[in-house]
């Protein structure tokens, strides 16, 4: 039997010392983890460090911009009016649809959808406590229409608060790419499991080769592909059709329409452009 080499961790190994070395740079504690752990330690070190870090960079991101950093996603009703209508096949049904929003934000998605479609009902998960207090003393928020709830979706069960197979559609605008991508496929299982069969996943975010991306390229703020950290502490993914295709159809989900697109953004103030690009699909809950 041959001997296993054990090198004495650092102190940083232990979970709790994860928590307490907060102050250190993201680049800083994945390097550390990874020389003197194991490949599963220093990934379970990093995904711990991330999912606290995430919540407090997003919190603080609130606190700091309040409901000012978004505008309202008018663009959705144009792009999908017919999932949000409860006017399915020119029957128009008495009980509008029931929507799930994940990573709500401000509400940037809720209160256009919510005024745009007088049936629908909206569940509506963040896990940070200062957007979840933003959007519930928003003007319009309506407590019949909107139930607004905290949840980590990259490790609690989304069927403790909202029944198993009763959501007829998810939105995921701009929040799967704030997500670690080793955590994607889990997050993925968590919304199948409360969306109705033939129920469909709505997808909106930032695409490979967007301007941001090679922004944070050039700084070297990258934490493993396509995925960087923000001078805020907030991270970002940008998706290829390639990845987010693999990702939906193993998780159980089929293609029903993706598009990335471009703009050039003119910046006349600096005489510059720069080229954004976003990703939007639409998937399907396969069978049964
Ligand atoms: C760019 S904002 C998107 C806001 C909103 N969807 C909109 O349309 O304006 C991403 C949101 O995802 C939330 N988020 C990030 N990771 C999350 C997680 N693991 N669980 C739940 N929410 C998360 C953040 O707090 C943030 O509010």
């Amino acid at each position: 039997m041959s001997a296993a080499i054990i090198t004495t961790p650092p102190p940083l190994c232990h979970p709790r010392a994860v928590g307490q070395s907060f102050f250190l740079p993201w680049p800083t504690i994945s390097r550390f983890a990874s020389s003197y752990c194991t490949k599963r330690d220093s990934d379970a070190i990093n995904e711990h460090y991330f999912s606290r870090k995430s919540l407090k960079c997003w919190d603080k991101f609130y606190k700091r911009h309040q409901n000012k950093f978004f505008k309202d996603r008018h663009y959705l009703e144009k792009d999908w009016g017919k999932y949000f209508s409860d006017n399915d096949n020119g029957a128009i049904s008495a009980d509008g649809k029931v929507l799930l929003e994940v990573g709500f934000g401000a509400g940037n998605t809720i209160f256009p959808l919510i005024a745009a479609y007088p049936k629908l009902f909206i569940h509506a998960c963040d896990f940070s406590t200062e957007a979840l207090n933003l959007v519930k003393s928003h003007s319009n928020f309506d407590g019949d229409r909107i139930n607004a709830f905290t949840c980590d979706v990259t490790h609690e069960e989304l069927c403790d608060k909202i029944l198993p197979s009763s959501v007829d559609v998810i939105t995921l605008i701009f929040m799967l790419s704030a997500v670690s991508p080793n955590k994607m496929p889990f997050v993925l299982q968590n919304l199948k499991k409360v969306l109705k069969p033939n129920g469909q996943i709505l997808l909106r975010d930032y695409a490979v080769g967007d301007f941001a991306q090679v922004k944070l390229e050039n700084r070297n703020q990258m934490i493993s592909d396509n995925f960087y950290f923000r001078g805020d502490g907030t991270c970002s993914y940008y998706f290829s059709e390639d990845f987010l295709s693999n990702l939906l159809v193993n998780a159980g989900f089929e293609i029903v329409d993706m598009t990335t697109y471009c703009r050039q953004v003119e910046n006349r103030f600096r005489n510059m452009t720069f080229q954004r690009r976003w990703i939007r699909a639409v998937f399907n809950k396969a069978g049964l």
